[in-house]
Parts: C-alpha cells; sequence; structure tokens
C-alpha cells in the first residue's frame, strides 16, 4: 500500500483531516457538477475543488461547469485560468450551458447557480424566481445522473431549493439531496474563538438546527471547547448564558445579511469554503466523534421535526453516508427553537408547492 504523506500533511495543515487512503482507489475520476460556476461563490468553489479541498489529495475530478448563456464568456475564462493553474487533480473541464451535458453521469453535483438576495430581503424572497432553476436541476438529475450522485444545494432558500429539486427526482434516494448550513455552524464556531480567545480547531459539535434562514438555531448545548487537553462544555467555558441566549444566536442567523450591508453583495469565499467542507465529511467522513450540521431530510423520527422537509440537524458521516446524532438532551428553550424553525420550513414548503 502507498501513500503519499506529503500531500496528506498539506491538506492537514489547513485544518482538515485525510483519512490515509490507498492511492490507486482514488485514481479513477470522479464527475462533479458546479452550477452557477462563473459566479461568486462558483468561481472560488472551482478552484477549492481543484485543489482537493473537498473530496482530498488523490481523488481526481471531471469539473462539469454549467452556467447561463448570459454568462458564457466569464465560463470560458473561468476554465481559462482553472487550466493555467495546471492542477494535477484535474482530469477534465466540461463548460456547458446545457443542462443535459452538465448533469451527465454526475457523481456529486453542487448546485449554487441562483439568484441571491439583496439588502432588506429574506432568503425565502427568492424562492418565487429561484424555485423553477431546482425544478429543472431535479428533472436532469433525474434523467441524467447516476442514482448513486451526492447533492448538496447552496442556492437560497438552501433547504426548500433542495426540497423541490428532490422531488423532482424521484429515481434518487431522498438522502441523497443535501443542504448547505455549514457556513451558519462556521460562523457560529469563529464567534466563540473570539469570546472565548481560543483556536477555532479547540471547540467542537457547534449545531445548527432547521433552517438557512433567520429562525436557524445554533445550539451551544453540546458543544465543547478543549482547554490543555480537558474538554469544557461551552456554557461553562462562557460563563454567560445571557449573551450564548441573547446576543450569540442572533449574531449568527443575521451574519449572511450582515455580510450583506457590509459589501452590498452575499458572502462567496466562506460559502464555498463551507460547501467544501459539507461535501468533505460528506465524502471522507467526519472525525470521531465530531458532528456536521448538514441539511438532510428528515424522517419524522428525530427530535420530533416532521417528516419530508431538509432540516438541519447534527450528523456524523461514514462511508459516504450522514447518520443523524440521536439522542442528544433538549430542554425547553431548544424544543422551542426546533419548532419555529421547523414552522418556517412548513410554510416555505407550501410556498413552493403553491408555486
Ligand atoms: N447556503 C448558503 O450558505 C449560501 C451562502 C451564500 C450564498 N448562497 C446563495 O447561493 C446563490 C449564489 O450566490 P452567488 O453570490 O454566487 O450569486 P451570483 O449571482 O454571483 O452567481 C450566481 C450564478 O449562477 C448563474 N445561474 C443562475 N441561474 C442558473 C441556472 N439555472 N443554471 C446555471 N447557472 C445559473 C448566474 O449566471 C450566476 O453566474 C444565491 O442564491 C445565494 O443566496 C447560499
Ligand atoms: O445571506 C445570504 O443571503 C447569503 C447566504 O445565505 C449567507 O448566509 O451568507
Amino acid at each position: 500500500m502507498e501513500f503519499d504523506s506529503k500531500a496528506i500533511n498539506r491538506l492537514k495543515s489547513l485544518g482538515r483531516h485525510f483519512p490515509q487512503v490507498k492511492k490507486e482507489e482514488e485514481s479513477k475520476p470522479i464527475r462533479v457538477t458546479v452550477t452557477g460556476a462563473a459566479g461568486q461563490i462558483g468561481w472560488v468553489l472551482c478552484f477549492m475543488i481543484a485543489q482537493g479541498r473537498m473530496f482530498g489529495p488523490y481523488q481526481k475530478v471531471i469539473l462539469q461547469l454549467m452556467e447561463l448563456p448570459a454568462a458564457e464568456q466569464v465560463l470560458q475564462g473561468l476554465v481559462m485560468e482553472l487550466k493555467d493553474c495546471a492542477f494535477p487533480l484535474v482530469a477534465d473541464i466540461k463548460p456547458t450551458t446545457k443542462i443535459e451535458e452538465a448533469f451527465d453521469q454526475s457523481d456529486v453535483a453542487i448546485l449554487v447557480g441562483a439568484k441571491p438576495r439583496g439588502p432588506g430581503m429574506e432568503r425565502k424572497d427568492l424562492l418565487n424566481e429561484n424555485a423553477k432553476i431546482f425544478k429543472a436541476q431535479g428533472e436532469a438529475i433525474d434523467k441524467y445522473s447516476k442514482k448513486t450522485i451526492k447533492v448538496l444545494v447552496v442556492g437560497n432558500p438552501a433547504n426548500t431549493n433542495a426540497l423541490i429539486a428532490s422531488h423532482y427526482a424521484p429515481s434518487v434516494p431522498k438522502k441523497n439531496f443535501t443542504a448547505l448550513t455549514r457556513l451558519d455552524q462556521n460562523r457560529a464556531i469563529s464567534q466563540l474563538s473570539d469570546k472565548l480567545k481560543t483556536p477555532v480547531d479547540d471547540i467542537h459539535n457547534i449545531i445548527i438546527w432547521g433552517n438557512h434562514s433567520l429562525t436557524q438555531y445554533p445550539d451551544v448545548n453540546h458543544g465543547q471547547v478543549s482547554v490543555g487537553g480537558k474538554k469544557t462544555s461551552i456554557r461553562e467555558a462562557v460563563k454567560d448564558d445571557k449573551y450564548l441566549n441573547e446576543t450569540f444566536i442572533p449574531k449568527v442567523a443575521k451574519r449572511g445579511a450582515e455580510i450583506i450591508s457590509v459589501m452590498k453583495k452575499s458572502s462567496a469565499a466562506s460559502a464555498a469554503n463551507a460547501a467544501c467542507d459539507h461535501m468533505h465529511d460528506w465524502w471522507v467522513g467526519t472525525k470521531q466523534g465530531e458532528y456536521a450540521s448538514m441539511g438532510i431530510i428528515s424522517d419524522g423520527n428525530k427530535y420530533g421535526v416532521a417528516a419530508g422537509l431538509i432540516y438541519s440537524f447534527p450528523c456524523e458521516c461514514k462511508n459516504g453516508e450522514w447518520k443523524v446524532v440521536e439522542g442528544l438532551a433538549v430542554d425547553e428553550f431548544s424544543k422551542k427553537k426546533l419548532q419555529e424553525t421547523e414552522k418556517e420550513l412548513l410554510e416555505e414548503r407550501k410556498m413552493a408547492l403553491d408555486i
């Protein structure tokens, strides 16, 4: 068995874990679709994938990059730049404006292409315009992609768009459709790291429940911080419940809007980074004992959440499959929060059905 420890160490130094894998096992390229590739998130994301940030240091990729005809020239420029990087992991690049080519035999699809919100909007205000994109892409996945495809929806409102795509791809298991809430988890960790003056990788198991929206619930009750090799609960370490309940939660939930008000456009690099984290953990596996927040299909048997919603739960991943972490205690405050975000997702589902 041959390992390339240099490649693994390089990626480990970026704070990611990559189990040692046999080189030959990962030598066959996988087909990765990125929609909206020439947009602000898509652009950054393509370089991250090409560098191995999503699938690890050996996994070769065929990038199937989709754009609207209006962005075809920018897409052409993106391909030129990707080529000029001479990335060893990129086996081929297929730019296209045709949906059947974009989703042809895809192993993975990152659905970014959608309209972003502007100042003063909520993400669900985008449903009217974006729902049709995810209907068409769900149908294309059903028709052209592998049945084992792993789908990550980034375009907002991400949870409900994932539900729409899945609905229109009945031949693909519902567990294969997920939505991005990892950006919220990363934001939460970063806030706590600032508060505790602790490195981010000393903070563990912060959970995002529910919708990628204002009603999301960033939950610290199962989180810990490692200090000198000893794990302490976040509440004990912060010693300020008022801050945790009244400042931290809205700070995380409103971070997207805060970025928009400062930059006049929505987050891009941090969203691409979170998409890599999400798919990386799903593909490679979560670290032992670490939770990853993922918007996944609710089966109606976990934490009282209605069946059939794409709801963010704490997950552990192994062998390419996610599993909801079960048995976590939910106090009255948390229960209310879980229900509030569930209610919004039920409303969004109704809006989507009406559309
Ligand atoms: N879930 C999250 O955490 C998260 C974070 C940030 C942004 N977002 C969302 O991601 C989406 C993209 O954001 P952005 O900043 O990259 O926007 P952007 O406008 O910069 O890029 C979107 C790109 O998608 C393309 N596009 C639109 N419809 C398409 C279609 N049907 N097929 C293929 N391409 C299509 C556009 O031509 C454009 O290039 C938005 O909906 C935004 O709200 C989600
Ligand atoms: O806030 C937005 O509209 C973009 C994205 O969902 C974010 O959280 O940054």
